[in-house]
C-alpha cells in the first residue's frame, strides 16, 4: 500500500513539530507548505536527516506553491499568526481570516477530498471560514482545540492526584476561548467522576475549581512564559491524534470543533463537541446531556463563537 500523503499548511512552530511527529509515528510522507521561502524546505530536510538516526521512513518535501499539496489525504492548517503576551486569540481574527481565504482556495483547487484539521486561531471562527472558503464537506473538516484543552486539564489532574495521565480522562467542550467548558462531571480518574473524587477526599472543591480556571487560561499561561509565540508541542500532539484516528479508522471519540446542524441547539457553526473520527471523517457527533449550569456555560461559549463568526461576515461579506 502506498504511503499516505500529509500536507502541513504553515511550517512554523506547530507545523515543524507536526512534520517531526508524522515521521516518528510513520503516518506517511509529508509536504510542508509555507509562504516563507526556504523555511518549509529547510525544516523538511532537517527532519529527513534525523530519520536515519531515529529509524523511520518518510519523504519530506518543502513547498511555496499549493500544487504540492495535490492528492493529500490529510491536511493540517497552522498558517497564520500566533498571539503574543497581552493579546487575546480574537485579536488575530482579521489577519488570519485573510490567510484562511488563501488556504481555502488552495485546498479547493488541489485537495478537495482531503480530511482537513484546522489549528489557526481564533479556532472556531477560522475553521468555520476555512470550510466556507474551501467548500469542503462539513464531515471532512474539523478544528483542533478540545483535545489540547482536555490534555491540559488531564495533566493538571494527574499532577494533583499523583496518578498516571493515562488513567485521567477529561472533556473540555465549547469554543476555544477563556469561556471554554471543562466538564467536571464527565472527567474521571479510572472511571470515577471528579465530583466523587472530591467526596472521597482526593482533592477539594476549591482546588478543582482552580484547575478548571487554569485549564481555561492554559493557552495564555504558555504565551506569557514563551513571550514570542504560543504553545506548539501539545497542540501538535493533539492534531496528530486526530489525524491518526482518521488515517487508521480508529473511531476515537475526541472533543473537536465540528460543524453543527442543530445538535446542542447550534446551527451553521463549528463548536467543540465530542465526535467520532474514522475513515469517513466526522462519523458521529455525540450529544451529551448538560445540567443547568453546564448548559449556561456552553451557551455563553457558543455566544462568543457566534460573535467571532459575525465579525468574519462583517469583514468579508462573501461569507454571509
Ligand atoms: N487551536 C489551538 O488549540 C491552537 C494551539 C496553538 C496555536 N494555535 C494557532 O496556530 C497558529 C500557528 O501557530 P504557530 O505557533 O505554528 O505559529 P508560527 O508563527 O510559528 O507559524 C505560522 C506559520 O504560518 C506561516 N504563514 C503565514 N501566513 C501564511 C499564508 N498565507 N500561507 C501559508 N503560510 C503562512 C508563517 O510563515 C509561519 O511559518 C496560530 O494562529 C496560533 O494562534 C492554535
Ligand atoms: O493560546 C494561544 O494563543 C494558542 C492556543 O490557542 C493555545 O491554547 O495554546
Amino acid at each position: 500500500m502506498a504511503r499516505h500523503k500529509i500536507a502541513l499548511i504553515g511550517a512554523g512552530q506547530i507545523g515543524g513539530t507536526l512534520a517531526h511527529l508524522v515521521g516518528l509515528k510513520e503516518l506517511g510522507d509529508v509536504v510542508l507548505f509555507d509562504i516563507a521561502e526556504g523555511v518549509p524546505q529547510g525544516k523538511g530536510l532537517d527532519i529527513a536527516e534525523s530519520a536515519p538516526v531515529d529509524g523511520f521512513d518518510a519523504k519530506y518535501q518543502g513547498a511555496n506553491d499549493y500544487s504540492a499539496i495535490a492528492g493529500a489525504d490529510v491536511i493540517i492548517v497552522t498558517a497564520g499568526v500566533p498571539r503574543k503576551p497581552g493579546m487575546s486569540r480574537d485579536d488575530l481574527l482579521g489577519i488570519n481570516l485573510k490567510v484562511m481565504e488563501a488556504v481555502g482556495n488552495g485546498i479547493k483547487q488541489y485537495a478537495p477530498n482531503a480530511f482537513v484539521i484546522c489549528i489557526t486561531n481564533p479556532l472556531d471562527a477560522m475553521v468555520w471560514a476555512l470550510q466556507k472558503f474551501s467548500g469542503l464537506k462539513p464531515e471532512k473538516i474539523v478544528g483542533m482545540a478540545g483535545v489540547l484543552d482536555s490534555a491540559r486539564f488531564r495533566h493538571f489532574l494527574a499532577e494533583e492526584f499523583n496518578v498516571s495521565v493515562e488513567d485521567v480522562t477529561a472533556f473540555v467542550l465549547g469554543g476555544h476561548g477563556d469561556d471554554m467548558v471543562p466538564l467536571v462531571r464527565y472527567s474521571t480518574v479510572a472511571g470515577v467522576p471528579l465530583p466523587d473524587l472530591v467526596k472521597m477526599g482526593w482533592t477539594t472543591q476549591a482546588k478543582l475549581d482552580a484547575m478548571v480556571e487554569r485549564t481555561r487560561k492554559g493557552g495564555g499561561e504558555i504565551v506569557n512564559l514563551l513571550k514570542t509565540g504560543s504553545a506548539f508541542y501539545a497542540p501538535a500532539a493533539s492534531a496528530i491524534a486526530m489525524a491518526e484516528s482518521y488515517l487508521k479508522d480508529k473511531k476515537r471519540v475526541l472533543p473537536c470543533a465540528a460543524y453543527l446542524t442543530g445538535q446542542y441547539g447550534v446551527k451553521d457553526m463549528f463548536v467543540g463537541v465530542p465526535i467520532v473520527i474514522g475513515a469517513k471523517g466526522v462519523e458521529r457527533i455525540v450529544e451529551v446531556s448538560f445540567s443547568g449550569d453546564e448548559k449556561a456555560m456552553f451557551e455563553k461559549s457558543v455566544a462568543s463563537v457566534q460573535g467571532l463568526v459575525d465579525a468574519c461576515k462583517q469583514i468579508n461579506p462573501a461569507l454571509k
